[in-house]
């Protein structure tokens, strides 16, 4: 049985790659492509809009219309629509795959609650290369502990509206757990003028936002006389993609719950 999927944010740099992704896999079928409703692609084909050639599935803006069409919905867009979608397939019953970044802790106990009635995906970086850092990261951070100043330095496209990015609070929150530290009470984001010297206890995030990046992160773990850099870099949004569908192939055999690529991978 195929996986009939719906994209929300179809018209966005992730959504125009998720309808090429889902076209080339065949387990899965495009079923129904949302934007918002000022999006100026509406009653667009998906297809065409991916530049891909005409598939027949125009882009629609209420969810509503299309709930008996899919399985899973996929959702790269923003923390307020997304969680509007939420509500939505929690009513109806729907899986999601969320690829999202930028949502407040609020936010996400809502994503929290709404797992316990439906099966959900959430992850802030769809790639198997990132995936295996955050593993990496947990041996990293374990053999060299508390010897070494850590930062975590992510580069991104000059369109991201998000800082840092989703996969860099990851990455904070798997080494601050992995030492026994709370990220909330040791992140320091960025630094200027007096800043008084390091603290080793502290993780550091450093921004960068420029030119068509698609998205580079660095941990850096800096001792006395020797450091370790953990860098992965993505060169296409199309690994995201890919991701995604993976994970709402493996969705489908779970009811309720919240998941997350380490689940999807087996990496748990
Ligand atoms: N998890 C991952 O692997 C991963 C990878 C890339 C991007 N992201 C995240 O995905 C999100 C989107 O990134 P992007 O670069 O594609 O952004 P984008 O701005 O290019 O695309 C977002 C799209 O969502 C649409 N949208 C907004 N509100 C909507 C609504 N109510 N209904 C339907 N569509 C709506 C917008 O019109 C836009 O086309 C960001 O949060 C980003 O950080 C995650
Ligand atoms: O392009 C983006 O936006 C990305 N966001 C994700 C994040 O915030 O971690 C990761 C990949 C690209």
């Amino acid at each position: 049985m195929k996986t009939h999927i719906a994209i929300a944010g179809a018209a966005g740099r992730m959504g125009r790659q998720l309808i090429e992704a889902c076209i080339q896999a065949s387990e899965v079928v495009l079923a129904a492509a949302l934007e918002h409703p000022q999006s100026s692609f509406i009653g667009s084909d998906a297809g065409e809009l991916a530049s891909i050639g005409k598939q027949n599935i125009n882009i629609v803006t209420d969810l509503n219309t299309i709930i008996s069409q899919f399985e899973v919905l996929i959702d790269f867009t923003t923390p307020e629509a997304t969680l509007a979608h939420l509500a939505k397939c929690q009513a109806m019953t729907k899986r999601m795959v969320i690829g999202t970044t930028g949502f407040s802790a609020q936010q996400r106990q809502l994503i929290e609650q709404a797992a316990q009635k439906i099966a959900i995906v959430l992850a802030p970086n769809m790639s198997v290369g990132v995936n295996l850092t955050f593993k990496l990261l947990e041996i990293a951070a374990q053999v060299l502990g508390e010897e070494v100043d850590i930062e975590i330095i992510e580069a991104h496209h000059r369109h991201k509206v998000d800082a840092p990015s989703g996969t860099a609070l990851r990455m904070g929150e798997i080494v601050a757990q992995t030492l026994g530290r709370n990220l909330a009470e040791c992140a320091v984001y960025g630094r200027q003028g007096k800043t008084n010297e390091r603290a080793r206890r502290t993780i550091g995030f450093e921004t960068i936002r420029a030119g068509d990046i698609v998205g580079e992160h660095t941990v850096l773990f800096a001792g006395t006389g020797e450091r370790v850099e953990i860098t992965h870099k993505a060169s296409s949004r199309m690994t995201f993609a890919k991701g995604a569908i993976r994970a709402a192939q493996w969705i489908m055999q779970k009811e309720i719950g919240l998941f997350d690529m380490q689940d999807v991978l087996g990496l748990r």
